[in-house]
């Protein structure tokens, strides 16, 4: 149907596929025509002819193999007016079919239906669009709106005519590219109901480790509360206990000055026993030994209640010591609960308690050893004035008896001696069990000696405690200090070493370009002057392996504090690194590595009251870019891949590598034997064995504080570096120019990272070679390290020492932020009850 029937081109706009096309002219029948007649045999040519507003436009469309590989559907818009445009299209098809004039090859069809994407995608026309487009849903639209409601002039009349050839391929095409797709989407639901079974599963494994957590949670809740409850009832108990205690402590000391005073009484009338006895003496005449044996009998009722009071003494002592240990039971239970404070206040009031009664003794010791002294005196006094009585006249004997009266006056003290003396007796007999006598003299100074020994042992053991308890004090005050004392030097440490001349440099008659100024400072001669710089430590040619370790020794017990700790030697071949971490080859002077695992145990030891230690280890090397596993043999660690990863405190660990146990120092020293056997060494010109690749120790301490259950994990890391090298100056060739290439790279790369590192850069080339990724929790971040910068004094290597001392210079200027790698107790139960809940072990109720 020509529906432009006039003369003139009409324009009008037309929305085809999605696209708006504007102001296209629509020719008359008779143009539309002479295209028709145009169509290109072997394409599938399409138009339309469209009808609306009593204007008619007729679209071209050529479908065919080329469209679709480029991705178009061409339509063109003929014109009477513009025949141009007509011989253009004509033109653009016809050289689309002379392009394309083959037999559409089979095999370009199936490979293109193999193609994901659908040639209709391709070009980007949906599939209703298509439908519209070729009319098949015509008649569905038209149901959907009503036949009666659609305009007449609405209406779009297609023809299609299409070869039958190209109309079958088509269909072929696209029965092809339906296949695949609905394969495609097969896989993709497959895909997708396999990842929801999997996300299903981890769902429900998830629901059920959170069930099993609440579940934990709240026997731990349930469990809390009823032990916070029993603290209550248990401490409110205690206290009425303790309060009731002291009252009846405090009612029984006051009858015990009631009795005191009553005892100090009984004492007067002895005294006045006593005086009635020297008058008798004097108007008898009376022995001595008579006076005595008659005044036996009040001495026996002063006795006997003197012993009364010392059973009292006794009673309450008990109950004393009964109360003290009721109330230290109480300290260590409640000491655990949230009362603690409450319960010191108790201690503390113990404390106070124990305090005046040792105040006490103490004036009670002083009293015996007076009264003893004084008790002495009298004895003399007495003898003397009975002898002067015998010997002098009736006269003289008013003086006589004025003595004795003024002896009898000294007396009083006496008797108060003999109190205390059985006071003090008393206590020392509650305290250490004995059950007490009461003995003649001879006896009373075994008891004072026996006394003073259990005073003495009392003394020593009290100090002992106070001794203990200011060691404990000063050791935390000690790391706390010792902490500060390493920050304070700062997070990465250098220290220099020069080696002696070797024989070889000795021969070549080699001079000394390197001066020690001071501790601090060398002074490096070169052809341009002298130049100095500066560390943390110097160590000259004459420093012993022990000298170097005990400088670097402290950073061990960081290592076991929690901190990330890197002790690495660096400098250039032959300068003397493999003689300073692991010593000479006759072991007889060890280096720093078999020196730090001694002092690792060491620690460990003098912890193990207080800490649960576990320590292992991993030994790698870097051979070639390559790294390798030195717990096996060189042949299985050929088979083996070593990736390095970061946990989630940013800890470098090797995924693949071997990791020891260890629980002595030898054993650690034998896996470290074994692992050098498989390293890889090498001959160079300038030396006779030279470590060819970098050696790393990574030695891992856990430690569980036994008193709050916080854990620490520390990383020490012990880094011999292969030694960089000019290939040209050691003549190195083949295999040995290779390792030394590799080992410049990765020094190299360890460099840029210092570099950025001392110029606070925000990127950190970390992972640009593997020493640098195994290096990175060492340097910079959370880590204290210490470099030891080896170099010879020798002038035929002055140009490499120059190069060592500058890097060193560099890596000074680093400042890291070190911080402990600490869990707290709880966090390190949770972790546990998730491996275990994980690993389907039982969870304890009590965690
Ligand atoms: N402080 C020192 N005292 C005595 N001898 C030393 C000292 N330092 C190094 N040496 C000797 O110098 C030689 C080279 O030392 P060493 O093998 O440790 O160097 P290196 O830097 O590890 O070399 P490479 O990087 O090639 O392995 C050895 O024979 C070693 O015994």
């Amino acid at each position: 149907m020509y529906l432009n029937n006039g003369a003139e081109n009409v324009s009008m706009s037309l929305n085809f596929m999605g696209r708006k096309l504007r102001n296209h002219t629509v020719a008359p029948a008779a143009k539309q025509l002479q295209l028709y007649g145009k169509t290109v045999p072997g394409r599938a040519l399409l138009f339309l002819t469209m009808k609306r507003m009593q204007e008619s436009v007729r679209v071209w469309f050529s479908l065919t193999p080329v469209c679709r590989q480029r991705n178009c559907l061409a339509a063109f818009l003929t014109s009477e007016k513009s025949s141009s445009n007509i011989d253009h299209a004509t033109s653009t098809i016809h050289s689309w079919t002379m392009a394309e004039n083959k037999p559409i090859d089979q095999a370009h069809l199936e490979r293109a239906a193999k193609s994901e994407v659908s040639w209709l995608r391709k070009c980007r026309l949906k599939w209703n669009t298509f439908r519209h487009w070729i009319g098949t849903d015509h008649h569905r639209e038209a149901n959907a709106r009503g036949a009666s409601k659609r305009h007449p002039e609405d209406e779009m009349d297609i023809k299609m005519f299409i070869p039958y050839d190209s109309a079958k391929l088509c269909i072929t095409q696209i029965t092809s590219d339906m296949m695949a797709m609905k394969s495609k989407h097969q896989e993709v639901i497959q895909e997708m109901k396999e990842n929801f079974v999997s996300a299903s599963r981890d769902n429900q494994t998830l629901e059920d480790l959170n069930e099993s957590l609440q579940l934990q949670q709240k026997m731990l809740e349930d469990k809390n509360e009823k032990v916070m409850a029993s603290w209550d009832k248990e401490k409110n108990k205690m206290m009425d206990q303790f309060s009731s205690r002291l009252d009846i402590l405090h009612s029984h000391q006051a009858s015990t000055l009631q009795e005191l005073h009553l005892a100090r009484a009984e004492m007067g009338k002895v005294q006045e026993i006593l005086q009635s006895i020297q008058e008798k003496k004097e108007e008898q005449n009376c022995t001595e030994e008579q006076i005595s044996g008659e005044t036996n009998e009040p001495l026996d009722g002063a006795q006997a209640h003197l012993l009364s009071l010392t059973e009292n003494l006794l009673k309450r002592e008990r109950e004393l010591s009964m109360l003290m240990a009721e109330q230290k039971r109480a300290t260590g239970a409640v000491e655990q609960s949230a009362y603690a404070h409450l319960l010191t206040a108790v201690i503390q009031q113990s404390h106070q308690v124990y305090a005046a009664l040792t105040e006490a003794k103490e004036q009670f010791d002083k009293m015996a050893e007076d009264n003893q002294k004084e008790l002495v005196e009298i004895k003399e006094k007495l003898e003397q004035t009975v002898k002067e009585c015998d010997e002098k006249s009736p006269e003289e004997e008013e003086d006589v008896q004025q003595k004795m009266e003024d002896v009898q006056m000294d007396h009083a003290p006496h008797s108060d001696l003999l109190l205390h003396e059985v006071i003090q007796v008393a206590l020392e007999c509650i305290r250490s069990g004995a059950k007490p006598t009461l003995i003649g003299s001879v006896a009373s100074e075994e008891w004072t000696a026996e006394l003073d020994e259990r005073v003495r042992l009392k003394q020593i053991k009290d100090d002992n405690k106070k001794v203990i308890e200011n060691y404990t004090t000063e050791r935390t005050l000690r790391k706390k200090y010792y902490n500060m004392v390493e920050d304070m030097k700062g997070k990465i440490r250098v220290f220099c070493r020069i080696r002696p001349l070797t024989r070889a440099e000795q021969a070549k008659k080699g001079q000394v370009v390197i001066t020690c100024l001071d501790d601090y400072s060398v002074i490096l001669e070169t052809p341009r002057g002298p130049r100095e710089f500066q560390f943390d430590k110097i160590f000259n040619s004459q420093c012993t392996q022990e000298e170097i370790f005990t400088e670097s020794s402290g950073l061990i017990q960081c290592a076991i504090d929690g901190f990330n700790v890197c002790i690495f030697a660096y400098g250039h071949t032959g300068s003397g690194k493999t003689f300073t971490m692991v010593g000479d080859r006759d072991r007889r002077n060890p280096g720093i590595i078999p020196r730090t695992f001694t002092k690792i145990f060491e620690i460990i030891q003098d912890n193990e009251s207080k800490f649960d230690f576990k320590v292992s280890a991993y030994m790698l090397e870097l051979y070639n870019d390559r790294l390798q596993d030195l717990f096996v043999t060189p042949a299985e660690a050929f088979n083996k891949r070593i990736e390095i990863k970061r946990d989630r405190k940013g800890l470098v660990f090797a995924q693949g590598a071997e990791m020891k146990d260890a629980a002595s120092a030898g054993e650690l020293f034998a896996l470290f034997e074994q692992g050098c056997a498989n390293r890889h060494i090498a001959a160079t010109k300038m030396n006779v064995e030279s470590s060819r690749s970098h050696l790393i120790i990574g030695i891992m301490i856990e430690s569980r504080n036994l008193t709050n259950g916080s854990v620490s994990f520390g990383k020490l890391s012990l880094v011999d570096l292969a030694g960089s090298e000019r290939a040209a100056k050691t003549g190195a060739k083949d295999d040995q120019l290779k390792e030394a290439n590799s080992i410049n790279k990765s020094l190299s790369a360890l460099g840029d990272v210092i570099s950025a590192l001392s110029l606070e850069q925000t990127h950190v080339p970390y992972r640009n070679n593997k020493l640098t990724q195994l290096m990175q929790d060492s340097l910079g971040g959370n880590a204290k390290t210490l470099m030891i910068l080896n170099i010879s004094p020798s002038d035929g290597t002055l140009d490499e020492t120059l190069t060592s001392l500058i890097y060193a210079t560099r890596v000074k200027a680093i400042t890291n932020n070190a911080q402990r790698n600490i869990d707290s107790k709880e966090i390190a139960q949770l972790k546990e009850v998730i491996l275990k809940l994980k690993s389907g072990q039982p969870v304890e109720e009590d965690i």
